[in-house]
């Protein structure tokens, strides 16, 4: 296995009695994409919130590079934010910030990137995502999926090292999902970053990611090359993966 970037090692996660996260171990290897699958409600994305630090386990350790990330100091916790970027299932945008706005705040609230540079970089971003004439907009003047694409842009702007999705084409039209497709595919093969895309897009997701985790009962009860999950002789993932029930 290539060396893992983040590594989820025992990770339980408990909300009054609703044992969410029952010993997650999973590993993220650098320069791959990895998507996490699962039923509903089955706690994929408080797997990514792990990851990111937005929640903390009960027991269990995230470690980033080998180190364990309740053990970095600020600094070392402020270089790891840095490298990596996070595309909520609601989008997260700014409601009192335009389109342009929402795609420029991480370059103008965390690097001393001067403007003519961040204008050309939020216009690459704007063109490439097919958004550029609702730039002047606010999100609620938006559809769902362009709202989605705007969200997009604000992860990919300051091309991170790695970037976890949260069912980043949910509420797309099947064109749009494949454009959002091929636009993490581009960007990993100019950037290498390594991604995680938590994902209900059965089968497309397997021809974008090389790897596939799927949670289950609080457990990674799959993970392989993603090529290979249909040869699975575990009952569980081959129903999920072909829509019946186990
Ligand atoms: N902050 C929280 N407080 C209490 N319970 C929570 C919290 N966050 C998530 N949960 C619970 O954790 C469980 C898993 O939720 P999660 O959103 O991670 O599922 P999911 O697999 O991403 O679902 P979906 O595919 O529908 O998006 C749910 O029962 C949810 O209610």
């Amino acid at each position: 296995m290539d060396q893992p970037f983040i590594e989820l090692i025992d990770i339980h996660k408990n909300f009054s009695g609703n044992h969410v996260l029952d010993g997650v171990n999973l590993s993220i290897e650098k320069g791959r994409v990895t998507c996490v699958i699962g039923k509903s409600g089955t706690g994929k994305s408080v797997l990514l919130k792990h990851i990111i630090g937005l929640m903390q386990p009960d027991s269990g350790q995230v470690c980033v590079d080998g180190m364990p990330t309740d053990q970095m100091d600020n600094i070392q916790k402020h270089r790891f934010h840095r490298q990596i970027s996070y595309m909520f299932q609601d989008n997260a945008l700014f409601d009192f910030l335009t389109v342009w706005e929402n795609i420029a705040l991480p370059l103008t609230e965390k690097k001393k990137i001067p403007m003519d540079q961040i204008r050309q970089r939020v216009k690459e971003k704007m063109e490439a995502l097919e958004i550029s004439k609702h730039e002047n907009k606010y999100p609620a003047q938006l559809s769902g999926g362009i709202r989605k694409r705007v969200a997009l842009a604000r992860a990919l702007i300051t091309e991170p090292v790695a970037v976890l999705f949260d069912e980043p084409t949910s509420g797309l039209d099947p064109v749009r999902r494949n454009s959002v497709h091929a636009m993490i595919t581009t960007y990993q093969k100019e950037f290498g970053f390594t991604a995680v895309i938590v994902s209900h897009d059965i089968p497309q997701i397997f021809t974008i990611s090389q790897r596939v985790a799927m949670l289950d009962q609080g457990k990674i009860i799959y993970f392989g090359k993603s090529d290979g999950i249909f040869q699975t002789d575990n009952d569980i993932v081959k129903a999920f993966i072909s829509g019946k029930e186990p």
